[in-house]
């Protein structure tokens, strides 16, 4: 497996009973990536990352993370992996602060505290109930707890379920920032814009395996797709499909005589929709 892979998964497989929740994904991150794993409920995501994570074992595949086999981890490599896990209500009556100073002092290299309440928007919370934030807040604070030991690999699942939209614009900024410091960042999440708005690349898991991996703008062909030039004729809207829209808006424009065209717009199909296609067989 290639040392420049943060995450090396060949042949992975899983089975909860009868259920084979994965069924051979193969599957390889990049050191200083971003990736996003999409699928739909049930297709095995949870599962593989668990694994990954080392709170699950596999029933065959080779997995390497940071260069170690995660059924046979040590507390030294859980000290370079971040989990953003989804909240428990375990720490509920200690304030927030002293939260993330008691979890800092699980790790050698941990981050200053209150400079990473601030980077997660929560400064203002450090004295604050944990069981008083919102739902939003809460999450914020479950990635603070996933990155105070300043992980080399974070995993992130559906970490802005809950967010309003400008705090999943704040948490984005946040991970940009972490990715540009050199985290590894594996992503789930069922958001296809943010999906493609921080991953490098994404795969999608259907029926337990690894059905694509492409940069967001090149799924499933979607950069070559036939492109839909839509406009505005005196009797009505228009609009069409065709493979050259640069010669097809030419023609339009020498028909309105160089004048504007109203209602100009030329697209191709987004990440969801190409995403849709690619399950459509497996719902
Ligand atoms: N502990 C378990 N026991 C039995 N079956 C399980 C268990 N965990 C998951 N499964 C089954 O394995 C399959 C894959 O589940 P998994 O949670 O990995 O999917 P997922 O892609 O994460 O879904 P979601 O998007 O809903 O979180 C599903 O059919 C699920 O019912």
């Amino acid at each position: 497996m290639s040392s420049d892979a943060a995450i090396a998964v060949v042949g992975l497989r899983k089975a909860y009973g009868k259920q084979q929740a994965v069924a051979g994904v193969d599957l390889t991150v990049d050191k200083g990536e971003v990736f996003a794993l999409l699928g739909p409920n049930g297709a095995g995501k949870t599962t593989t990352v668990e694994i990954l994570e080392g709170y699950r074992r596999r029933d065959a595949g080779e997995v390497s993370v940071l260069g170690v086999d995660p059924a046979r981890a040590d507390a030294a490599w859980r000290a370079r992996i971040g989990i953003v896990l989804q909240s428990t209500n375990q720490f509920d009556n200690l304030r927030v602060g002293e939260l993330l100073r008691l979890f800092a002092g699980y790790y050698p290299n941990a981050d200053d505290p209150a400079g990473v309440l601030e980077r997660v928007g929560l400064a203002d919370k450090d004295r604050a109930a944990v069981h008083t934030l919102s739902g939003g807040q809460r999450r914020r604070l479950d990635v603070a707890l996933g990155i105070i030991g300043r992980p080399e690999l974070l995993f992130l699942d559906e970490p802005t379920t809950g967010f309003d939209p400008q705090a999943r614009r704040e948490f984005w900024a946040l991970v940009r920032d972490l990715s540009a410091a050199g985290t590894t960042i594996l992503l789930t999440t069922h958001y296809l814009d943010e999906a493609e708005a921080l991953a490098g690349r994404v795969g999608v898991i259907a029926g337990g395996r690894v059905v694509a991996v492409a940069p967001p703008a090149e799924l499933g062909g979607r950069a070559q797709a036939a492109a839909t030039v839509s406009w505005i004729e005196p009797d009505g809207p228009r609009s069409a499909r065709t493979d050259t829209p640069t010669a097809f808006v030419r023609q339009l424009v020498s028909r309105f005589g160089g004048a504007e065209i109203p209602g100009l717009s030329v697209t191709r199909p987004t990440l969801e929709e190409i995403y849709l296609d690619m399950i459509g067989g497996d719902r």
